[in-house]
């Protein structure tokens, strides 16, 4: 796979294979445009913090540079490490910025300029922290430790429902906040706030930092590049048009919907899987995992384990209640995830976009992250709020790095410019609607692919 860009041929030349080897805190290398930098020095003076960087090591990050930071602009800073070329790429690659790529960026961008509104900040945020937090140990202490409502199951089960929902919520605000750096400026905040998910969740923030911000994000709906859309041959789902077709896929949207009260549990042992065994997630490639993020991955583990399932078994809960209690909150957070995820991609309307052979996406990549997406309920306040905003998906694939908090205020600006520029905008009303046609979009895959064209 030839980088098509590469004008420069000046330096040493990498092959992917060989950027790949630099994946370490002292020897550093990223690739931007086809143009390989040696950053090992500037990792501990990135203002984005090292974490990040330590991470992008050793990988292509032409679409996570562009997005995180305005285009051009630090780019004076990468031109003083330039060390080659790349001359092959492992995964797909995309045009430079288009004009209507740049024309979103910039009247965004003039937005917050004018209003002065700070696009990382607002009150809310710290509102809405306080009342998952709350929400998630108030539940966990009424379930385990309040007289009255130990004497009733009913109310145990009230409680374990909502410690579910604080528990998703938590992924939906905090997790996902701090994996885009969507909340304050500071980085320290980000690890701090992506802890909590390890610790509450038992599911690792490191793991999901790879998945989400280099895997989903920049290949969105992608066949064997978006890690968010893996699947085995044969598999459970059929949910990719390339994927090949089997029976067993025939009537999938009757049992699938079930599987998902199970994605919870998957995560976390997943996450030990990938770190610990394959060292990738699909295709995206872990690198040396720092004494931080191995301390927060064991630590949220045990210390998970500890609360949810050793502590009530200690303090006199049977241990019957405790799995029924577990199972219904670890049901109700995984239910409430997989769904709002799978209404926004995966589903029929949106595009699936294919690299040609030579492995690039002739689309420019704001306007792929537009059609490979649904949007929906953008009315309601309340749904957009319990949804963490990911009704608004389209804005926040183009802008993970402002706040969720202001995608109401520039929701209007996004669809503005796709209209002005002819880019197709798929939204659904409600969010029923949206799940109806994530349903849809699996009845139709698990029909015999000529079933599925003439019903169409
Ligand atoms: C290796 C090349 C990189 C260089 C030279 C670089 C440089 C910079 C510079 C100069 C800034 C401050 C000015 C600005 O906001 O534009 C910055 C901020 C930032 N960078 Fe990078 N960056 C690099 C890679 C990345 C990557 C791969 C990511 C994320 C995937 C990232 C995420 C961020 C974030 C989130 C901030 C803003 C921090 C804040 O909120 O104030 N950077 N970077």
């Amino acid at each position: 796979m030839r980088y098509t860009t590469i004008e420069n041929n000046s330096g040493k030349r990498f092959t992917w294979q060989e950027l790949a080897k630099h994946n370490k805190p002292n020897d550093a290398y990223v690739a931007v445009r086809g143009k390989v930098y040696d950053i090992t020095n500037f990792i501990e003076r990135h203002p984005g913090g090292d974490d990040i960087l330590l991470l992008a090591a050793g990988r292509d990050i032409t679409q996570a540079f562009e997005t995180y930071h305005e285009l051009g602009k630090p780019d004076v800073i990468l031109k003083k490490f330039f060390v080659g070329t790349l001359t092959t790429n492992e995964l797909p690659i995309f045009p430079e910025p288009s004009e209507f790529h740049r024309a979103m960026k910039k009247n965004v961008e003039e937005y917050f300029r004018k209003t002065e509104i700070d696009p990382k900040n607002s009150t809310s945020i710290w509102i809405r922290y306080a009342i998952i937090y709350g929400t998630l140990i108030g539940s966990y202490y009424a379930q385990f430790y309040l007289p009255y409502v130990i004497e009733r199951t009913w109310l145990q089960i009230i409680f374990a429902i909502s410690l579910g929902f604080a528990c998703a919520q938590l992924g939906l605000n905090q997790l996902h906040d701090a994996s885009h750096f969507s909340v304050t400026n500071d980085p320290f905040v980000w690890k701090i706030l992506g802890a909590t998910h390890d610790f509450f969740n038992g599911a690792s923030y490191l793991v999901w930092l790879y998945q989400h911000a280099f895997g989903h994000h920049i290949y969105t709906n992608i066949a064997e590049c978006d890690p968010d859309l893996v699947t085995n041959e044969p598999d459970i789902r059929r949910i990719k048009p390339n994927q090949r077709w089997y029976s067993r896929y025939i009537n999938q949207h009757l049992f699938v919907p079930m599987l998902y009260g199970f994605l919870a549990t998957k995560v976390r042992f997943q996450d030990i899987n990938i770190l610990y065994f394959i060292g990738s997630n699909d295709k995206i490639r872990i690198n040396p995992i720092t004494t931080w993020h191995t301390c927060v991955f064991w630590g949220g583990k045990v210390f998970f384990v500890i609360y949810r399932i050793l502590v009530p078994l200690m303090i006199g809960s049977s241990a019957w209640k405790v799995f029924l209690l577990f199972a219904i909150a670890d049901i109700v957070s995984s239910y409430w995830l997989a769904l709002t995820f799978q209404a926004n991609h995966v589903v029929d309307e949106v595009e699936w976009p294919l690299p040609d052979k030579d492995g690039f996406i002739q689309k420019d990549w704001a306007e792929m992250q537009v059609v490979t997406t649904q949007d929906y309920a953008h009315e309601s306040g309340f749904i957009t709020s319990i949804v963490g905003s990911l009704n608004y998906q389209a804005v926040h694939h183009i802008f993970p790095q402002i706040s969720q908090h202001h995608y109401h205020r520039i929701g209007p600006i996004v669809k503005e410019t796709c209209r002005e520029f002819g880019v197709r905008y798929y939204y659904k009303d409600t969010l029923w609607e949206a799940i109806e046609s994530h349903i849809k979009h699996l009845r139709l895959l698990g029909l015999k692919p000529e079933d599925h064209d003439k019903s169409e």
